[in-house]
């Protein structure tokens, strides 16, 4: 194998659901019963990425919204509004259960490292059927840190038994890519997902996927890999 990966950690939104119908809607609620009208989708689809506590805050800067509103009870509108569209309009994306299997099929082990808390992501894992897939599951709220944070990478490897030096990361935004060079992962990139703020040009040393089942091909592909192992975020 050309990395030797033994092991891939998977991101959730934007990496294997479409999420952001139901953070939007959610949001949209959220922001209502605040008093304003709701951001256009495209505004907070780019918001998603670094956890809720950061979305909600993100939001309310944006919007109309007296600035003296109480994060923490934004939050908690949040929450609930989100309880009622987890999974209710967002959809698994193309390719992601043939990629699953395929990887299961070559022998890896999967692990979900995600942003999103931990009670909607084991909402939303069974409710796609995507739960049965990975060994552990790490969410934003199951450590004290959040990617772009190594450490819930490196605390999944740990869960799993497995070394993180034979690990990867497939996710979709510029946090996956901080995090996994930060962990010293090989990291690989959606393209369909939700990048952030700056798009994909700043994301130096990641490979660019279509679908997550290009990936066991690409893992036993030793050129692109070792590419991604030998040049971390300086060098492009
Ligand atoms: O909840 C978020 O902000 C992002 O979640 P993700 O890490 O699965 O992309
Ligand atoms: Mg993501």
């Amino acid at each position: 194998m050309g990395t030797g990966a033994r092991s891939v950690l998977i991101d959730l939104d934007g990496t294997l659901v479409d999420t952001a119908p139901d953070i939007v809607e959610a949001a949209g609620r959220m922001v209502q019963a605040l008093g304003a009208a709701p951001l256009p989708f495209k505004t907070v689809r780019g918001f998603i990425g670094n956890g809720v506590p950061t979305l909600v805050r993100r939001v309310l800067a944006a919007s109309a919204i007296a600035p003296a509103v109480d994060e923490q009870h934004a939050q908690r509108l949040f929450h609930r509004h989100y309880e009622d569209t987890n999974g209710r309009f967002g959809k698994v994306f193309p390719g992601v259960f043939d990629g699953l299997d395929a990887l299961l099929e070559a022998g890896y082990r999967l692990g979900c490292v995600t942003n999103k808390p931990r009670s909607p992501t084991g909402v939303l894992l069974a409710m796609t059927g995507l739960a049965p897939y990975f060994e552990v599951v790490v969410a934003g709220d199951s450590i004290a840190q959040m990617k772009p944070h190594p450490e819930p990478l490196l605390h999944a490897c740990r869960e799993m038994g497995a070394d993180p030096a034979l690990c990867v990361l497939v996710g979709d935004s510029s946090v996956d890519v901080a995090a996994a060079l930060a962990a010293l992962m090989p990291v690989f990139v959606v393209r369909y997902g939700y990048p952030g703020p700056d798009g994909h040009a700043g994301m130096r040393g990641a490979v660019f996927i279509d679908s997550l089942a290009e990936m066991p091909a690409l893992l036993a592909a030793p050129a692109r890999c070792q590419q991604t192992w030998r040049r971390p975020a300086t060098d492009h």
